[in-house]
């Protein structure tokens, strides 16, 4: 059958051929046929198309894509009148309609024009292709969108961002709710689809584009997007996700795909800033890929840095699981009131290897305490070991006098005080002696002759080695000797000291302190407490250095960490100080590291004190890198305290303490322009610059004079001779690193 119409003057025959061209092709932009017959034309098309697709059961996402691409924009193409933009509002505004192919409650129907019965058909093989099927919103506000959702499903990778300012939004400009509106912006396309597909399913039948790696995979749902009904702009329809508001902290508040800042948000309530979607770099390919989202994981605390309070702040609220393990560490050993952990070492004991590093008879004069002096000595590791050999007169902190013979006095930090055994020291010590002895002999009994008895089979040279290296010999340190540190030293005082030569006071009431780890600066005055800790308790003290352990003694060190524990067994009560002890438990250490069994050798060692009731002994570990040490090893430390850089009162009390050895003539305000001056200095580093400048004063001392001139021949240690020296000193620590230590102590220490 031929038929001919004419159109603006312009003749055309028709033919069935014509007709069938027309319907392939969907020649809607003919101006010969009526809506309904474009429709109906178009509507024939695909489901020839989809019956076909059907057939295949194969569609790919990519091809759906497409598909629904071309049936919105010839959908809109035929749509110009304003009663067809009306209509489609309708259509939008009810998604059930666009579902089950009725019309909406609210608006009538031009009858045959807009069917839509095509629509489950789409969904049909949308579902079949595209892994989950849209939702009933999403058809509708694919098509209320289009062209702008359309052309953006046919691209490999596009963004939302276009979509505010896309004709989509014009098309929408008249919709009678303000809140939908919301629903056009891309910023919330994605969020209706997420909230209303299925959940993370698997795609049942992967599209080949994506097996073979051409499709990127649909992305993980964004976390923060309310559920929204486009069916219903009322926000009792909305959800909010129980994971959402973590997620969007990932995120990154004000992030909004194409630059532009999420708009407000009309469909939440007032107050709650509308929430950001997924930036683009998190989903790449598919920004706003409506279907077959899966949660996004609320991103795990880190145990970093960020959110360190959070974490110090769960586990003292004792929700976290290993809220004993930090702060309230407890190895779950009962004290007993009768057998406390430490006495003084019984001189009755044959054993060779018993007895204190401590000579409690000796004279005081032997007792002077030289602390540079015998530290820089007792370890050759030291990074400032340099500097022993200048040290011509070793700072003695027993004296107050200068080497004038003048008693300085009116000093205002005159209690820093001697490191020589005092009275009040050596009656201390008898206290000791008489609370540790008694009933607490029998308690460790067992325990020393089984140490004796492993000691005994041990390599002799490996002991001997102990004895004369570990162990330590020096003088007794009192607290007076540590300046500053007045937190630590009543921590260490109350919470270690206390319970172990009082533990009748304390029964029931907690479990021995076994282990302690002192972290801060170098150079702050941690091995000096730990050698203060064995004085008060009149224990021997065997030092371990982590970092000759990993050096010198790397081969022998885990039989030389065993063996030291065993002479501190032996030895006790003893305290035993790890030093640098995180590059014994680092957890950088590769699988393959030799100092891997030093680690494991120390913590059997730990683990026997932990749980031994017997032992009194006391093992205190000292790091500058508290960080280095892994989560799961901070549990061996029953305490953990920040040993700080000294501050100026501290620091008043070094220098005139050193000066006090020498002779030397500074003014009070001199003497507080030097205190300025080594703000941020660690104890060691004032100790160094005391040291250099007492020996610029013995500049322009003729080399042959030395040996024989007398001390009060000598000049005073002047200002200047500080200001000579001051160049080569630099604090040793910077500001960032003390904030690690701040911010680890804020999460793991146990002094505020
Ligand atoms: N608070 C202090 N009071 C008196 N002297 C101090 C103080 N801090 C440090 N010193 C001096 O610095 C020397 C080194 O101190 P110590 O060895 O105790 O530091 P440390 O913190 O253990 O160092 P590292 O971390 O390197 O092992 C001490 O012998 C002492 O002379």
């Amino acid at each position: 059958m031929i038929t001919s119409s004419s159109i603006y003057g312009l003749k055309m025959q028709w033919t069935p051929e014509h007709t069938q061209w027309a319907e392939q092709h969907f020649d809607i932009s003919s101006t010969t046929r009526s809506p309904a017959h474009k429709v109906e034309a178009y509507r024939g098309h695909l489901q020839r198309t989809y019956q076909y697709a059907w057939a295949n059961d194969d569609i790919s996402a990519l091809t759906a894509s497409n598909l629904l691409k071309k049936y919105a924009e010839k959908y809109s193409g035929i749509l110009e009148g304003p009663n067809e933009r009306a209509l489609l509002c309708a259509y939008s505004d009810s998604s059930s309609g666009l579902v089950n192919g009725r019309k909406s409650e609210n608006e009538s129907w031009q009858e045959g024009i807009y069917p839509m019965n095509c629509a489950p058909d789409v969904i049909s093989v949308s579902k079949a292709g595209m892994t989950a099927a849209l939702p009933p919103t999403d058809v509708s506000a694919s098509i209320g969108s289009s062209p702008g959702v359309a052309s953006s499903l046919s691209e490999p990778s596009y963004s939302s961002s276009n979509c505010g300012s896309h004709p989509a939004t014009t098309l929408h400009s008249g919709l009678p709710s303000q809140e939908y509106t919301a629903s056009y912006n891309g910023s919330y396309l994605h969020s209706s689809y997420s909230s209303q597909s299925t959940p993370a399913l698997p795609s049942p039948h992967p599209s080949p584009l994506q097996s073979a790696g051409l499709l990127q995979p649909p992305p993980p749902p964004p976390a923060l997007v309310p559920s929204y009904n486009a069916g219903s702009p009322n926000l009792p329809n909305y959800s909010y996700p129980p994971t959402g508001y973590a997620s969007q902290t990932a995120v990154g508040p004000g992030y909004s795909p194409g630059g532009a800042p999420p708009p407000p948000s009309a469909y939440l309530p007032s107050g709650i800033a509308a929430p950001t979607p997924i930036p683009p770099s998190n989903l790449p390919g598919y920004t706003y890929q409506s279907h077959n989202h899966t949660p996004i994981t609320p991103t795990p605390l880190n145990g970093s840095s960020s959110n360190s309070l959070k974490r110090k702040a769960f586990y003292m609220s004792g929700h976290g699981d290993v809220d004993s393990s930090y702060g309230n560490f407890n190895y779950n050993q009962q004290r007993s009131s009768q057998s406390p952990m430490y006495r003084v070492a019984d001189s009755s004991v044959s054993d060779s290897n018993r007895g204190t590093g401590f000579e409690r008879n000796s004279e005081p004069s032997s007792l002077a305490f030289k602390p540079t002096k015998q530290q820089l000595a007792s370890d050759p590791q030291r990074k400032f070991n340099v500097h022993s050999g200048r040290a011509l007169t070793p700072p003695s902190y027993g004296s107050t006098k200068n080497s004038a013979g003048d008693l300085r006095t009116g000093e205002p930090y005159s209690k820093f005080g001697s490191p020589i055994m005092s009275e009040q020291t050596d009656e201390h010590r008898q206290h000791l002696s008489h609370s540790l002895s008694g009933p607490d002999l029998g308690t460790a009994t067992s325990s020393i002759h089984a140490a004796e008895e492993q000691l005994k089979n041990s390599d002799s040279n490996l002991v001997e080695m102990i004895n004369t290296e570990i162990l330590q010999q020096g003088s007794p340190v009192d607290w007076t000797d540590i300046a500053g540190l007045d937190m630590a030293k009543s921590t260490i005082k109350e919470e270690i000291l206390w319970p172990i030569l009082r533990p009748d006071m304390f029964s029931g009431l907690s479990t021995l302190p076994r282990s302690l780890l002192l972290f801060g600066p170098q150079g702050t005055g941690k091995s000096l407490l730990a050698r203060c800790m064995a004085s008060q308790l009149g224990a021997a003290f065997l030092r371990l250095s982590g970092s000759a352990l990993v050096t010198k003694w790397l081969g022998e060190g885990g039989k030389i960490i065993q063996a030291s524990f065993l002479v501190a067994r032996c030895r006790q009560p003893a305290v035993v100080l790890i030093s640098d002890v995180d590059l014994l438990l680092s957890g950088q250490l590769t699988e393959e590291s030799p100092i891997n069994h030093l680690k494991t050798e120390l913590l059997i060692q730990l683990d026997g004190i932990l749980t031994s009731a017997e032992d009194h002994v006391l093992v205190v570990c000292s790091t500058s890198k508290p960080e280095e040490i892994p989560e799961t090893l901070r549990r061996y430390f029953t305490k953990r305290l920040l040993i700080p850089l000294p501050d100026g009162t501290a620091r008043h009390q070094i220098i005139s303490q050193l000066l006090s050895q020498h002779n030397y003539c500074l003014s009070d305000k001199e003497m507080s322009l030097l205190v300025q001056r080594t703000e941020g200095f660690s104890g060691l580093d004032v100790v160094q610059l005391c040291q250099e400048a007492v020996v610029g004063s013995l500049h322009g001392i003729p080399g042959a004079d030395l040996p024989s001139i007398h001390p009060s021949q000598m000049r005073p240690v002047a200002y200047q001779d500080f200001e000579n020296v001051f160049c080569k000193f630099q604090p040793s620590i910077s500001q960032k690193e003390l904030d690690v230590y701040t911010e680890w102590n804020k999460m793991f220490g146990c002094s505020q």
